[in-house]
């Protein structure tokens, strides 16, 4: 298959953040995945399978925006969780998705969702321009059945604005936004945020 130049962009942004996101130890084993949208709708997402902190240009695959593969390789496994994000989200232009421990372990004290407000890290969020904001993070049952996890997204995703990630107990979380840098950026502040919280409550020592 011939890739579009806007593809092979895509693909070379997708390893390098493989690359910076496996360094600072979010994406253990073969854990993670990670998607672009293209500006023709369709989307580059990781082959299902793959070390995210080695990734080559022939690890990024092409999908639909219904989670098709357009190059017979075979997408991650949690494709819908993207593809339903970007199909809400006409802005988002990247969602990532790391094992970060942080968030395996605020999913084991706090049981349906984390508040995190009055931190000036706060503004690393797209929109957000003081610590005088609060944002809040769902935690989702973790399930193998990721059409059924998705369509639970989607509910609280009906019901709840200014969302900019979600928890998935025990496994990792989702992010997203306008761009890979911009969703890089919100990796590391959910990451700094969570170790706050975990050390005020004492899971970590402060
Ligand atoms: C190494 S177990 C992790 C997987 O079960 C899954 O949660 C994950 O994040 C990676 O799946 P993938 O199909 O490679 O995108
Ligand atoms: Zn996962």
């Amino acid at each position: 298959m011939k890739y579009s130049e806007a593809f092979l962009n895509a693909a070379a942004d997708l390893c390098a953040a493989g690359r910076i996101i496996d360094s600072k130890e979010r994406v253990p084993a073969t854990s993670g995945n990670f998607s672009v949208r293209l500006p023709d709708g369709t989307i580059a997402i990781t082959v299902s399978g793959k070390h995210k902190g080695r990734l080559q240009i022939e690890d990024i695959m092409l999908i639909d925006a219904e989670a098709n593969s357009l190059d017979g390789k075979k997408p991650s496994a949690e494709t819908l969780l993207h593809t339903s994000l970007y199909k809400r989200f006409p802005n988002v232009g990247c969602v990532l998705h790391p094992h970060a421990i942080n968030a395996v372990l605020v999913s084991r004290i706090f049981k349906t969702e984390i508040v995190l407000e009055d931190y000036e890290l706060l503004k690393a969020f797209n929109g957000i321009t003081t610590h005088e904001s609060r944002i809040v993070v769902p935690i989702f049952a973790n399930d193998q059945d990721i059409p059924r996890l998705a369509a639970e997204v989607e509910r609280y995703l009906d019901r709840h604005d200014g969302c900019y990630a979600y928890v998935i107990a025990g496994h990792g979380f989702y992010t997203w936004g306008t761009t890979v840098d911009e969703t890089l950026r919100h990796i590391d502040a959910l990451d700094y945020l969570f170790d706050c919280e975990l050390r005020l409550h004492g899971v970590k020592k402060v």
